[in-house]
């Protein structure tokens, strides 16, 4: 018999102890847009999540689209501005994101599920109260700050099989439409469904200390002396921030990794390899 047909056979039967301790678990994965490098990219998560599902595990995606946004306000001439992290938003950048993350970037995630055979349904942070929200900060516009999250819309989807694919957009208490960190939103999505993990994916192998290597294993102190010193900048700061306050919103661990590297959720879920870097509650 062909080899390679033994190896999966065997693959198979390593992750059945990995598969027992994720039936029934819920797994929030935050899809950062520079994760979602091309359609290949794309459909071999979207293949991923399908198989976490067959195999009993609850996925909640949350998704980014920071480049996706940047280009199509590029294009309107319309000024990027980010602090620490976080986009300026007036109300005609707001149109812009609420544009690109809810009609572009979320139906491609819910489509390419949708073709490796998975359920998906794409709704946005403003859907059914699931993402309420108070201004962050003035300097920043229209960003939000998650102050509740009703996730029983969630849990009514995860009964059925099915695969929420949420963008992070919020609602303020007047009707508002607050633009929300993809990051800030998984984080306060997966602390208030107690989630067993909280799978940040990004476009670096984890997070790097100031020689360049990953931390394989990270503590709430670590990160908060890594910020402090610069050695944690720019997009890394609100993900980190979002571990922390995940684990200590009740998540029994956050990883940051690689969105790009091949399998990256399966390698982390389903192998005793593990990948990025984990915040475990300290
Ligand atoms: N200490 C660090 N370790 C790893 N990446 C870092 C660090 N500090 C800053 N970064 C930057 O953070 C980026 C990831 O954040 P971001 O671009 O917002 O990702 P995403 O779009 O996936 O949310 C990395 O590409 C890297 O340039
Ligand atoms: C407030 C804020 O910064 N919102 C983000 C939302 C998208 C996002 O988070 O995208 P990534 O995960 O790809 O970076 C933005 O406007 O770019």
């Amino acid at each position: 018999m062909n080899r390679d047909w033994i190896a999966t056979a065997r693959t198979l039967s390593q992750a059945l102890p990995y598969f027992q301790r994720f039936v029934d678990a819920t797994v929030v994965i935050k899809l950062g847009g520079h994760a979602m490098g091309s359609d290949e990219a794309m459909d071999e998560f979207a293949r991923d999540v399908a198989l976490m599902r067959q195999v009993g595990v609850n996925p909640v995606i949350v998704h980014g689209g920071g480049p996706m946004i940047n280009k199509m306000l590029g294009r309107l001439n319309i000024e990027s501005k980010f602090v620490n992290g976080k986009r300026v938003t007036d109300e005609a950048t707001m149109e812009v994101v609420e544009m690109v993350l809810s009609g572009i970037v979320n139906s491609d995630i819910v489509q390419a599920i949708s073709e490796q055979g998975g359920r998906a349904v794409g709704v946005s942070g403003k859907d059914s109260g699931l993402i309420i929200c108070d201004q962050e900060d003035p300097e920043l516009g229209l960003v939000g700050r998650p102050t509740e999250v009703n996730p029983k819309l969630l849990r009514d989807l995860a009964e059925k099989g099915i695969i929420p694919v949420i963008a992070p957009l919020g609602m303020g208490r007047n009707g508002e439409t607050f633009n929300l960190n993809g990051d800030t939103a998984a984080g306060a999505i997966a602390a208030a469904l107690k989630a067993d993990r909280l799978l940040l994916l990004t476009d670096v192998a984890g997070v790097k200390n100031a020689q360049g290597e990953v931390l394989t294993e990270l503590t709430a102190a670590q990160i908060r002396e890594m910020v402090a010193d610069g050695t944690i900048s720019g997009g890394m700061i609100p993900k980190t921030q979002t571990a922390v306050d995940a684990v200590e919103g009740g998540v029994r661990a956050a990883v940051i990794l690689d969105g790009r590297a091949p399998n990256a959720c399966l390698l982390e879920l389903f192998t005793e390899h593990g990948a990025g870097s984990i915040i475990r509650k300290g």
